[in-house]
């Protein structure tokens, strides 16, 4: 069976061999295995730590936690009750079809207001996460609907892709001349305070948090032989983090070293505020692709 669901996960599995599995609790793509167009063998595109917890106890330190509806601590009026990166990461989703199983493989994610979320979160949303797998592609879109009849609803969206990969060696493409905000520095008045990318090539190999605003919206992350390509819709900025030793290592569930074998590039919509008017569905979409060994640097 090309997709199903088995003890709170759910398994999306191509004929050529992708394949990827998505945990109920946060919709959290935990592994993404795929060849290149030209190369055969599927190997895992994404970092999971093995100390992340797997258990719904925590969100995972790893794979792509969706983040809803704040990116960070809460910054809007509507959102202060919420943990940092909202809820979306931390609740149950059911499973509610899967869409298709041909060429490609699509399955699709429901979550609605429970009452761990009204007790701190009490709009009206409606949400659909959905994931495709191809052959050397990877798909998630998040359909954020405004079921109030009278207010519009005001959100961030992100996807918090831990993409695996030798950071030390990671290069990330295009952000030259993009305004940034740095979130390493200490001081509030530096983190607000924009600057703008001069590096061809962004590399993580010291202590990286920047947000990217209004970036090109279509990414490559390079590292010797292979990468990925991200193409996006609707998701205007993009983090890019890596903690090295100087932030990982005080990270509870973050394996020892892990920083140096995957990077976050993830992109969103996290600086202002997404809206979706009374009754309208916003959606905001990635397309990961392999870079083939043959086509990189
Ligand atoms: O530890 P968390 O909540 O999963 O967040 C991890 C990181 O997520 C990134 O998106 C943020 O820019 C970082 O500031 C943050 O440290």
């Amino acid at each position: 069976m090309p997709a199903y669901e088995q003890s709170g996960r759910v398994f999306l599995e191509h004929d050529k061999g992708a394949s990827v599995e998505v945990l109920l609790y946060g919709a959290t793509v935990i592994s993404w295995k795929a060849g290149g167009k030209s190369s055969s063998a599927p190997t895992e595109r994404l970092f999971v730590s093995s100390k992340a917890a797997l258990d719904g106890s925590k969100p995972v330190r790893g794979g792509i936690p969706v983040v809803f509806p704040c990116f960070g601590p809460p910054s809007h009026p509507q959102h202060l009750k919420l943990p940092q990166h909202g809820f979306a990461r931390s609740e149950v989703w059911k499973f509610d079809k899967v869409l298709s199983d041909n060429e490609e493989v699509s399955v699709q994610l429901n979550l609605e207001p429970n009452a761990s979320i009204t007790a701190k979160y009490d709009k009206p949303f409606r949400l659909a996460y959905i994931v495709k797998l191809s052959d050397s592609q990877l798909t998630t879109e998040l359909h954020v609907t405004n079921t109030s009849e009278t207010e519009s609803l005001e959100f961030q969206a992100l996807f918090h892709n831990y993409i695996r990969g030798p950071s030390n060696d990671v290069l990330i493409f295009p952000l030259q001349n993009v305004q940034y905000y740095d979130k390493t520095v200490l001081s509030e008045e530096e983190k607000n305070t924009p600057k703008t990318e001069t590096r061809n090539g962004v590399d993580v190999r010291s202590y990286t948090d920047a947000v990217y605003e209004d970036a090109p919206q279509k990414y490559e992350v390079k590292w010797p032989k292979t990468g990925l390509e991200l193409k996006v819709s609707a998701l205007k900025d993009l983090v890019v983090w890596n903690p090295q030793k100087e932030a990982g290592s005080k990270i509870a569930d973050m394996e020892d070293g892990g920083w140096e074998r995957y990077v976050c590039v993830e992109p969103g919509f996290v600086r202002g505020f997404a809206t979706a008017n009374p009754g309208c569905t916003w959606i905001g979409q990635q397309v990961l692709t392999v870079i083939d060994v043959s086509s990189s640097l």
